[in-house]
Protein backbone atom coordinates (compact mmCIF):
# COMPACT_ATOMS: atom_id res chain seq x y z
CA UNK A 1 0.00 0.00 0.00
CA UNK A 2 1.28 3.19 -0.95
CA UNK A 3 0.72 6.15 1.69
CA UNK A 4 0.38 9.67 0.15
CA UNK A 5 0.62 12.35 3.01
CA UNK A 6 -0.15 15.27 1.04
CA UNK A 7 -2.05 16.37 -2.30
CA UNK A 8 1.42 17.66 -3.54
CA UNK A 9 2.83 14.38 -3.73
CA UNK A 10 -0.25 12.78 -5.46
CA UNK A 11 0.85 10.80 -8.77
CA UNK A 12 -1.60 10.48 -11.99
CA UNK A 13 -3.89 7.21 -10.88
CA UNK A 14 -5.29 5.27 -13.37
CA UNK A 15 -8.79 3.96 -13.33
CA UNK A 16 -8.82 5.37 -9.55
CA UNK A 17 -11.77 3.55 -7.88
CA UNK A 18 -12.08 5.84 -4.63
CA UNK A 19 -13.62 5.74 -1.10
CA UNK A 20 -13.63 8.32 1.45
CA UNK A 21 -13.85 8.28 5.33
CA UNK A 22 -12.18 8.47 8.29
CA UNK A 23 -12.43 4.40 9.08
CA UNK A 24 -11.15 5.26 12.77
CA UNK A 25 -10.69 1.46 14.08
CA UNK A 26 -10.26 -0.26 10.97
CA UNK A 27 -13.44 -2.76 12.09
CA UNK A 28 -14.94 -5.42 10.84
CA UNK A 29 -17.46 -3.20 8.63
CA UNK A 30 -14.52 -1.19 7.31
CA UNK A 31 -12.68 -4.04 6.36
CA UNK A 32 -15.64 -5.49 4.32
CA UNK A 33 -16.05 -1.94 2.70
CA UNK A 34 -12.14 -2.36 1.61
CA UNK A 35 -12.77 -6.07 0.26
CA UNK A 36 -15.53 -4.61 -1.87
CA UNK A 37 -13.34 -1.65 -3.19
CA UNK A 38 -10.89 -3.34 -3.73
CA UNK A 39 -12.70 -5.96 -5.78
CA UNK A 40 -14.47 -3.35 -8.03
CA UNK A 41 -11.00 -2.01 -8.90
CA UNK A 42 -9.74 -5.20 -9.78
CA UNK A 43 -12.74 -5.98 -11.87
CA UNK A 44 -12.18 -2.40 -13.40
CA UNK A 45 -8.83 -2.71 -14.20
CA UNK A 46 -7.67 0.20 -11.66
CA UNK A 47 -6.76 1.20 -8.88
CA UNK A 48 -7.97 1.21 -5.35
CA UNK A 49 -7.59 4.26 -3.41
CA UNK A 50 -8.44 5.24 -0.11
CA UNK A 51 -9.42 8.82 0.80
CA UNK A 52 -8.64 9.85 4.58
CA UNK A 53 -8.54 13.09 6.35
CA UNK A 54 -6.57 13.86 9.60
CA UNK A 55 -7.05 15.92 11.62
CA UNK A 56 -10.54 14.05 11.41
CA UNK A 57 -12.79 16.69 10.30
CA UNK A 58 -15.24 17.33 13.16
CA UNK A 59 -11.71 18.27 15.11
CA UNK A 60 -12.00 21.29 12.76
CA UNK A 61 -15.43 21.97 12.43
CA UNK A 62 -16.34 20.99 15.90
CA UNK A 63 -13.87 21.09 18.12
CA UNK A 64 -16.18 21.49 20.95
CA UNK A 65 -17.98 17.81 20.85
CA UNK A 66 -14.61 15.50 21.79
CA UNK A 67 -14.94 11.96 20.82
CA UNK A 68 -11.86 9.50 22.08
CA UNK A 69 -10.55 7.84 18.70
CA UNK A 70 -9.88 4.08 18.30
CA UNK A 71 -7.09 4.71 16.58
CA UNK A 72 -4.42 6.88 16.66
CA UNK A 73 -3.43 7.77 12.53
CA UNK A 74 -0.13 5.70 12.61
CA UNK A 75 -2.32 2.72 13.82
CA UNK A 76 -4.59 3.26 11.44
CA UNK A 77 -2.18 3.31 8.77
CA UNK A 78 -0.54 0.14 9.95
CA UNK A 79 -3.94 -1.85 10.33
CA UNK A 80 -4.90 -1.03 6.67
CA UNK A 81 -1.41 -1.68 5.55
CA UNK A 82 -3.40 -5.21 6.04
CA UNK A 83 -5.92 -4.74 4.21
CA UNK A 84 -4.71 -5.54 0.37
CA UNK A 85 -5.30 -1.80 -0.58
CA UNK A 86 -3.10 -0.57 -3.13
CA UNK A 87 -3.32 3.73 -2.23
CA UNK A 88 -4.31 5.28 1.01
CA UNK A 89 -3.75 9.41 1.08
CA UNK A 90 -3.99 10.69 4.09
CA UNK A 91 -5.55 14.34 3.52
CA UNK A 92 -4.17 17.16 5.62
CA UNK A 93 -7.46 18.49 6.95
CA UNK A 94 -7.56 21.95 7.72
CA UNK A 95 -10.20 25.37 7.83
CA UNK A 96 -10.18 26.17 4.56
CA UNK A 97 -9.94 22.84 2.96
CA UNK A 98 -13.48 22.79 4.80
CA UNK A 99 -14.79 25.86 3.23
CA UNK A 100 -14.77 24.56 0.09
CA UNK A 101 -18.40 24.44 -1.65
CA UNK A 102 -19.41 20.87 -1.97
CA UNK A 103 -18.53 21.29 -5.71
CA UNK A 104 -15.27 22.53 -5.64
CA UNK A 105 -14.65 19.97 -3.40
CA UNK A 106 -16.07 17.64 -5.93
CA UNK A 107 -14.16 19.09 -9.01
CA UNK A 108 -10.72 20.97 -7.54
CA UNK A 109 -10.05 17.86 -5.16
CA UNK A 110 -11.98 14.43 -6.23
CA UNK A 111 -11.76 14.40 -10.09
CA UNK A 112 -9.04 16.88 -10.44
CA UNK A 113 -6.80 15.00 -8.12
CA UNK A 114 -8.03 11.29 -8.53
CA UNK A 115 -9.97 11.12 -11.54
CA UNK A 116 -12.11 8.59 -10.29
CA UNK A 117 -13.95 6.72 -12.37
CA UNK A 118 -16.12 5.06 -10.01
CA UNK A 119 -16.33 6.64 -6.19
CA UNK A 120 -18.02 3.72 -3.66
CA UNK A 121 -19.60 5.70 -1.32
CA UNK A 122 -22.12 5.06 1.75
CA UNK A 123 -25.81 7.04 1.25
CA UNK A 124 -25.69 9.23 3.97
CA UNK A 125 -21.62 11.01 3.86
CA UNK A 126 -21.81 14.55 3.55
CA UNK A 127 -19.03 16.95 2.33
CA UNK A 128 -18.48 20.25 1.32
CA UNK A 129 -18.90 23.70 3.40
CA UNK A 130 -21.90 23.05 5.69
CA UNK A 131 -22.16 19.33 4.96
CA UNK A 132 -24.03 20.39 1.64
CA UNK A 133 -22.58 18.17 -0.72
CA UNK A 134 -24.15 14.36 -0.98
CA UNK A 135 -24.72 11.11 -2.80
CA UNK A 136 -27.21 12.77 -5.40
CA UNK A 137 -24.89 15.76 -6.04
CA UNK A 138 -22.07 13.06 -6.79
CA UNK A 139 -24.40 11.40 -9.08
CA UNK A 140 -25.51 14.26 -11.17
CA UNK A 141 -21.77 15.55 -11.28
CA UNK A 142 -20.57 12.78 -12.37
CA UNK A 143 -21.94 12.73 -15.81
CA UNK A 144 -19.83 15.95 -16.38
CA UNK A 145 -16.99 14.68 -15.10
CA UNK A 146 -17.53 11.10 -16.32
CA UNK A 147 -17.29 8.97 -12.95
CA UNK A 148 -19.79 6.68 -11.79
CA UNK A 149 -20.84 6.24 -8.27
CA UNK A 150 -22.02 3.26 -6.30
CA UNK A 151 -23.84 3.37 -2.75
CA UNK A 152 -22.71 1.07 -0.03
CA UNK A 153 -25.23 -0.85 0.49
CA UNK A 154 -27.23 0.65 3.73
CA UNK A 155 -27.34 -2.46 5.46
CA UNK A 156 -23.52 -2.40 5.99
CA UNK A 157 -23.24 1.55 6.13
CA UNK A 158 -25.90 1.00 9.16
CA UNK A 159 -23.53 -1.68 10.71
CA UNK A 160 -20.36 0.46 10.44
CA UNK A 161 -21.62 3.53 12.05
CA UNK A 162 -23.33 1.45 14.93
CA UNK A 163 -20.22 -0.90 15.09
CA UNK A 164 -17.54 2.20 15.65
CA UNK A 165 -19.65 4.41 18.21
CA UNK A 166 -20.49 0.18 19.70
CA UNK A 167 -16.96 -0.47 20.09
CA UNK A 168 -16.18 2.78 21.66
CA UNK A 169 -18.58 2.36 24.09
CA UNK A 170 -17.64 -1.31 24.93
CA UNK A 171 -13.78 -0.18 25.58
CA UNK A 172 -15.45 2.67 27.56
CA UNK A 173 -17.17 0.11 29.80
CA UNK A 174 -14.27 -2.57 30.13
CA UNK A 175 -16.29 -5.00 27.85
CA UNK A 176 -13.00 -5.71 25.54
CA UNK A 177 -14.12 -9.15 24.66
CA UNK A 178 -17.08 -7.50 22.34
CA UNK A 179 -14.72 -4.69 21.46
CA UNK A 180 -12.56 -7.33 19.75
CA UNK A 181 -14.97 -9.10 18.31
CA UNK A 182 -16.46 -6.45 16.04
CA UNK A 183 -12.68 -4.84 16.04
CA UNK A 184 -11.72 -8.29 14.43
CA UNK A 185 -9.03 -8.09 16.09
CA UNK A 186 -7.39 -7.27 19.96
CA UNK A 187 -7.80 -3.53 20.83
CA UNK A 188 -3.95 -2.23 21.43
CA UNK A 189 -2.56 0.90 22.99
CA UNK A 190 0.91 1.93 23.21
CA UNK A 191 2.70 3.69 26.40
CA UNK A 192 5.85 4.75 27.28
CA UNK A 193 7.09 3.05 30.43
CA UNK A 194 7.90 5.70 33.19
CA UNK A 195 9.27 5.10 36.64
CA UNK A 196 6.61 4.58 39.34
CA UNK A 197 6.53 4.51 43.53
CA UNK A 198 8.93 1.51 43.76
CA UNK A 199 6.10 -0.38 45.32
CA UNK A 200 5.54 -3.03 42.62
CA UNK A 201 8.38 -5.06 42.91
CA UNK A 202 7.97 -5.39 46.76
CA UNK A 203 4.49 -6.83 46.29
CA UNK A 204 6.40 -9.54 43.90
CA UNK A 205 4.36 -7.98 41.31
CA UNK A 206 6.94 -5.41 39.37
CA UNK A 207 4.39 -3.18 37.09
CA UNK A 208 5.91 -0.95 33.90
CA UNK A 209 3.81 1.94 34.53
CA UNK A 210 2.46 3.13 30.87
CA UNK A 211 2.10 6.76 29.76
CA UNK A 212 -0.33 6.95 26.82
CA UNK A 213 1.05 9.65 24.45
CA UNK A 214 -1.58 10.44 22.42
CA UNK A 215 -4.40 12.21 24.10
CA UNK A 216 -7.35 11.58 21.74
CA UNK A 217 -6.26 7.64 22.27
CA UNK A 218 -9.77 5.83 23.83
CA UNK A 219 -8.45 4.30 27.43
CA UNK A 220 -10.24 0.90 28.31
CA UNK A 221 -12.48 1.73 31.52
CA UNK A 222 -10.94 1.49 34.85
CA UNK A 223 -10.48 -2.25 36.10
CA UNK A 224 -8.10 -5.65 35.69
CA UNK A 225 -7.63 -7.20 32.47
CA UNK A 226 -5.41 -9.88 31.09
CA UNK A 227 -3.29 -8.67 28.24
CA UNK A 228 -0.52 -9.49 25.81
CA UNK A 229 2.16 -7.24 25.57
CA UNK A 230 4.77 -6.39 22.81
CA UNK A 231 8.33 -4.43 23.55
CA UNK A 232 8.64 -1.90 20.86
CA UNK A 233 11.09 -2.83 18.46
CA UNK A 234 11.02 -6.73 19.35
CA UNK A 235 9.37 -9.26 18.12
CA UNK A 236 8.15 -11.93 21.22
CA UNK A 237 4.91 -11.45 22.58
CA UNK A 238 4.82 -11.19 25.98
CA UNK A 239 1.61 -12.35 28.57
CA UNK A 240 0.57 -10.31 31.46
CA UNK A 241 -2.11 -8.56 33.13
CA UNK A 242 -3.14 -4.65 33.61
CA UNK A 243 -4.49 -2.79 36.07
CA UNK A 244 -5.86 0.62 34.85
CA UNK A 245 -7.36 3.19 37.79
CA UNK A 246 -6.33 4.92 41.02
CA UNK A 247 -5.42 2.09 43.14
CA UNK A 248 -7.39 2.94 45.88
CA UNK A 249 -5.58 0.75 48.05
CA UNK A 250 -2.26 2.63 48.06
CA UNK A 251 -3.14 5.63 46.41
CA UNK A 252 -6.97 6.38 45.26
CA UNK A 253 -5.77 9.70 43.24
CA UNK A 254 -4.03 9.61 40.44
CA UNK A 255 -5.12 7.58 37.31
CA UNK A 256 -2.67 4.70 35.94
CA UNK A 257 -2.20 1.93 33.67
CA UNK A 258 0.10 -0.53 34.97
CA UNK A 259 1.15 -4.08 33.21
CA UNK A 260 3.25 -6.99 35.21
CA UNK A 261 4.51 -8.80 32.85
CA UNK A 262 4.46 -12.82 33.43
CA UNK A 263 8.49 -14.81 33.48
CA UNK A 264 9.78 -11.13 32.38
CA UNK A 265 12.73 -9.56 34.62
CA UNK A 266 14.16 -6.84 32.79
CA UNK A 267 14.58 -3.31 32.92
CA UNK A 268 11.90 -1.65 30.62
CA UNK A 269 11.97 2.14 31.73
CA UNK A 270 11.97 4.72 28.89
CA UNK A 271 10.42 1.63 26.04
CA UNK A 272 7.36 1.78 24.51
CA UNK A 273 5.31 -0.96 24.96
CA UNK A 274 2.21 -2.18 22.57
CA UNK A 275 -0.46 -3.80 24.78
CA UNK A 276 -3.09 -5.74 23.16
CA UNK A 277 -6.25 -5.73 25.77
CA UNK A 278 -7.61 -9.62 25.84
CA UNK A 279 -9.90 -9.86 28.57
CA UNK A 280 -11.42 -7.79 31.64
CA UNK A 281 -11.24 -9.57 34.81
CA UNK A 282 -12.78 -7.60 37.31
CA UNK A 283 -13.46 -4.29 38.60
CA UNK A 284 -10.76 -2.53 40.70
CA UNK A 285 -10.54 -2.77 44.80
CA UNK A 286 -10.25 -1.11 47.65
CA UNK A 287 -8.54 -3.62 49.63
CA UNK A 288 -8.13 -4.00 53.54
CA UNK A 289 -4.19 -3.70 53.39
CA UNK A 290 -1.07 -5.07 51.27
CA UNK A 291 -1.70 -8.78 51.92
CA UNK A 292 -5.00 -8.77 50.62
CA UNK A 293 -3.93 -6.90 47.33
CA UNK A 294 -0.74 -9.43 46.85
CA UNK A 295 -3.69 -12.49 47.69
CA UNK A 296 -5.88 -11.09 44.87
CA UNK A 297 -2.69 -10.51 42.33
CA UNK A 298 -1.63 -14.27 42.59
CA UNK A 299 -5.23 -15.21 41.42
CA UNK A 300 -5.39 -12.37 38.53
CA UNK A 301 -2.09 -13.91 37.52
CA UNK A 302 -3.63 -17.54 37.94
CA UNK A 303 -6.84 -16.41 36.01
CA UNK A 304 -4.78 -14.61 33.03
CA UNK A 305 -2.81 -17.10 32.09
CA UNK A 306 -5.80 -19.37 31.98
CA UNK A 307 -7.68 -17.45 30.06
CA UNK A 308 -4.51 -16.33 27.54
CA UNK A 309 -3.82 -20.30 27.85
CA UNK A 310 -5.17 -20.27 23.75
CA UNK A 311 -3.82 -17.12 22.37
C1 LIG B 1 -3.20 -6.92 37.72
C2 LIG B 1 -3.20 -5.83 38.74
C3 LIG B 1 -4.34 -5.61 39.50
C4 LIG B 1 -4.37 -4.61 40.46
N1 LIG B 1 -5.52 -4.40 41.18
C5 LIG B 1 -5.55 -3.43 42.12
C6 LIG B 1 -6.74 -3.19 42.88
O1 LIG B 1 -7.78 -3.84 42.70
N2 LIG B 1 -6.72 -2.22 43.80
C7 LIG B 1 -5.60 -1.45 44.04
O2 LIG B 1 -5.66 -0.59 44.89
N3 LIG B 1 -4.48 -1.63 43.32
C8 LIG B 1 -4.42 -2.60 42.38
N4 LIG B 1 -3.26 -2.81 41.65
C9 LIG B 1 -2.21 -1.80 41.75
C10 LIG B 1 -1.13 -2.10 42.76
O3 LIG B 1 -1.53 -1.42 43.90
C11 LIG B 1 0.14 -1.53 42.12
O4 LIG B 1 0.63 -2.46 41.23
C12 LIG B 1 1.17 -1.12 43.12
O5 LIG B 1 0.69 0.03 43.74
C13 LIG B 1 2.53 -0.85 42.49
O6 LIG B 1 2.71 0.44 41.98
P1 LIG B 1 4.06 0.96 41.32
O7 LIG B 1 4.23 0.31 39.96
O8 LIG B 1 3.86 2.45 41.16
O9 LIG B 1 5.18 0.64 42.23
C14 LIG B 1 -3.21 -3.80 40.67
C15 LIG B 1 -2.07 -4.03 39.90
C16 LIG B 1 -2.04 -5.02 38.94
C17 LIG B 1 -0.80 -5.23 38.12
N1 LIG C 1 7.73 -8.69 35.16
C1 LIG C 1 7.80 -7.37 34.99
N2 LIG C 1 6.72 -6.69 34.56
C2 LIG C 1 6.79 -5.35 34.41
N3 LIG C 1 7.89 -4.63 34.65
C3 LIG C 1 9.01 -5.26 35.08
C4 LIG C 1 8.99 -6.65 35.25
N4 LIG C 1 10.23 -7.02 35.67
C5 LIG C 1 10.96 -5.92 35.75
N5 LIG C 1 10.26 -4.83 35.38
C6 LIG C 1 10.84 -3.46 35.41
O1 LIG C 1 10.52 -2.94 36.69
C7 LIG C 1 9.73 -1.77 36.60
C8 LIG C 1 8.57 -1.84 37.57
O2 LIG C 1 8.98 -2.03 38.91
P1 LIG C 1 8.16 -1.34 40.07
O3 LIG C 1 8.74 -1.76 41.38
O4 LIG C 1 6.71 -1.56 39.87
O5 LIG C 1 8.58 0.15 39.88
P2 LIG C 1 7.76 1.43 39.36
O6 LIG C 1 7.01 1.85 40.54
O7 LIG C 1 8.85 2.39 38.95
O8 LIG C 1 6.92 0.99 38.23
C9 LIG C 1 9.22 -1.73 35.20
O9 LIG C 1 9.07 -0.41 34.69
C10 LIG C 1 10.27 -2.50 34.40
O10 LIG C 1 11.28 -1.62 33.98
Amino acid sequence: MKVYRSLQQLPVFTNAVVTIGTFDGVHLGHQQIIRQLCAEAKENGGESVLISFYPHPRKIVQPERYIPELTTLEERIELLKQQGLDNLVVVPFNKEFSQQTAQQYIKNFLVDRFHPSLIIIGYDHKFGNNREGDYRLLEKMGEEYQYSVKEIPQQLRNEVIVSSTKIREAIAIGDVEKANQLLGYSYFFRGYVVEGNKLGRKLGYPTANLQIQDADKLVPANGVYAVQAQIEGESGILKGMMNIGTRPTVDGTTKTVEVNLFDFEEDIYNRHLKVFVKYHLRNEVKFDGLDKLIEQLHKDKEISISKLADN
